[in-house]
């Protein structure tokens, strides 16, 4: 049988993978590319463009390769990827004109308190759902004009094309036929109205953008164009779904139901509730975001996120060279019952969701003559399921309800002593799926749903539960050690502009 199946791609902030399922929604088939991380200045991050379009496309043929898959037994392709890492490139050549500004990046900080002092907070909350941060593509995209000779000029002239990693993976997959994004990745820019559900000119104008470099903003589900053949074996193939990775992981846990919500535990914590089609503005430090759009409706979500999650476990590898991979963060927390009253605060490019604090530095509290590497690792992994807490408690706030589950995935859910952690701490059940790249998933579910290789109903079914971790702490520890916690964050606020910045 042909077209029998779905090719995800996902590009993320550390790698490149492709994922092929089955129609039962299966992975049958993947690859990887690892891409490199570039931090040419404090503060800043960087990815080489050409380097994600040439690992995607090498982890797609490699993916098609392994399975021994036909590209002609694809049906649909669907994209997903890191979110507000921005790409601008020449029109006519192709060729990136500054490596790609990724969403950890931190060099607009100055630029974001400009537009604050020029009294556009209010204005971006409402019109965009975000709070004007350096996270956001808006900032990143006027950085590069500003910073690259004749580039405003060249952008005003329309020989530029700017983009989020999904559009450039678009514009390249169709030899720049089709330049486009979808309605969640535009929601990550800054510049994107939700009412208008196009880009607002007020937001545009106030940074210098030229409507004319950004993208045709589509719904996810969606068909977006056939690949150029030369790129898979001569095969064209529709690409039917566009989503930012997070937003995909909500759909890959079929969070379909305004209450359910998700946390991806990868580079960066991302936790998001669907809150349906209707837009829960937050006054406890959450976003507004898109969940997904499809024919004319769209689905909004809750967001908080966690800048350094299992970044602080890289850290605990490659800065500190205390474990030599992930998993044995695991290890080495186990040989210690408690990290014994040690805190980490892994505030290494500043503070997200709830707190927004760009000054904020990491800082480990509590040491004593006893403290060895085993507690501090501990208390390393332990921040990852606090700053989670830090944001569920402000969306339960925003909802009015508690949650009852969250349901898991990336990098780091394969550490059970976390998860338990996050279970405890949080006093709610968390749910481990058994599709591991939910993400992926989510893209391939979304391109299968516009193709018509399942229902909606269907969904449901594929991506059950692998295991459910109980909360078992009791409530005055849990309480305590949330407040110890909370305690040494506040120590942590405003560090950099204290102590460094004139
Ligand atoms: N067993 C583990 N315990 C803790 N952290 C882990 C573990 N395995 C992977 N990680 C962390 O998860 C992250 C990778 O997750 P992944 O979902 O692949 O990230 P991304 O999509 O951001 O590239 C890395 O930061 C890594 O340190
Ligand atoms: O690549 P990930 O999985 O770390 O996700 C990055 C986010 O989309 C940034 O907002």
């Amino acid at each position: 049988m042909s077209n029998q199946y779905i090719l995800a791609l996902d590009q993320g902030t550390t790698s490149s993978r492709a994922i092929v399922f089955d129609q039962q929604a299966r992975p049958v088939a993947q690859a990887q590319r690892t891409i490199r991380q570039s931090y040419p200045q404090p503060g800043w991050v960087e990815h080489d463009g050409v380097e994600i379009w040439e690992s995607q496309l090498a982890a797609v043929q490699e993916a098609l390769h392994s399975g021994q898959i036909n590209p002609e037994q694809i049906g649909s392709i669907g994209i997903t990827n890191q979110r507000e890492t921005v790409l601008v490139w020449d029109r006519t050549s192709g060729e990136p004109i500054h490596p790609a500004i990724v969403w950890q990046d931190r060099r607009t900080a100055s630029l974001c308190e400009a537009l604050k002092d020029r009294g556009l907070a209010k204005v971006v909350t409402d019109k965009t759902g975000l709070l004007i941060d350096a996270y956001f593509s808006a900032t990143k995209i006027a950085w590069i004009l500003d910073h690259i000779e004749g580039a405003r000029e060249k952008a005003n002239r329309g020989e530029l094309l700017a983009g989020t990693m999904d559009t450039w993976l678009i514009w390249k997959l169709t030899s720049g036929q089709v330049h486009a994004t979808d309605v969640t990745n535009a929601s990550r820019t800054m510049l994107f109205n939700l009412d208008t559900r196009d880009w607002d000119e007020e937001l545009l104008s106030e940074l210098q953008i030229p409507r004319c470099i950004l993208p045709t903003i589509c719904m996810s589900g969606h068909f977006y164009g056939m690949t150029d053949p030369k790129w898979l074996n001569g095969v064209a193939v529709p690409i039917h779904s566009v989503l930012g990775d997070q937003q995909a992981a909500l759909f890959g846990h079929t969070c379909l139901e305004a209450g359910s919500a998700k946390n991806t535990y990868g580079t960066g914590c991302f936790i998001l509730m669907n809150t349906g089609s209707e837009r829960v503005t937050s006054t406890h430090g959450l976003l507004t975001t898109v969940a997904w759009g499809m024919g004319d409706e769209m689905y909004y979500a809750l967001e908080g996120s966690v800048f350094v999650a299992g970044a602080a476990i890289q850290w605990l590898e490659e800065g500190l060279g205390w474990i030599d991979e992930p998993a044995q963060s695991e290890r080495m927390a186990s040989q210690v019952p408690t990290s014994d009253g040690v805190v980490v605060v892994p505030a290494f490019t500043g503070l997200g969701a709830p707190y927004w604090d760009m000054y904020a530095r990491g800082a480990i509290f509590g040491l004593t003559r006893g403290t060895t590497s085993n507690h501090i690792v501990r208390a390393t992994l332990e921040s990852l399921a606090y700053q989670s807490r830090d944001v569920i408690n402000a969306m339960e706030k925003d909802a009015g309800m508690p949650l009852q589950e969250l349901r898991v995935d990336g990098g780091a859910v394969s550490n059970d002593l976390l998860m338990q952690f996050q279970a405890d701490i949080l006093g709610a059940v968390v749910t481990r799926t058994e599709t591991g790249e939910t993400t992926a998933l989510g893209a391939a579910l979304l391109a299968g749903l516009v193709s018509e290789v399942w229902s909606k109903e269907q969904l449901k079914q594929f991506n059950p539960a692998e295991r459910m971790f109980q909360p078992l702490m009791d409530e005055e520890k849990k309480e305590e050690l949330y407040r110890v916690w909370q305690d040494a964050v506040r120590r942590t606020m405003g560090w950099e502009q204290h102590h460094f910045e004139s």
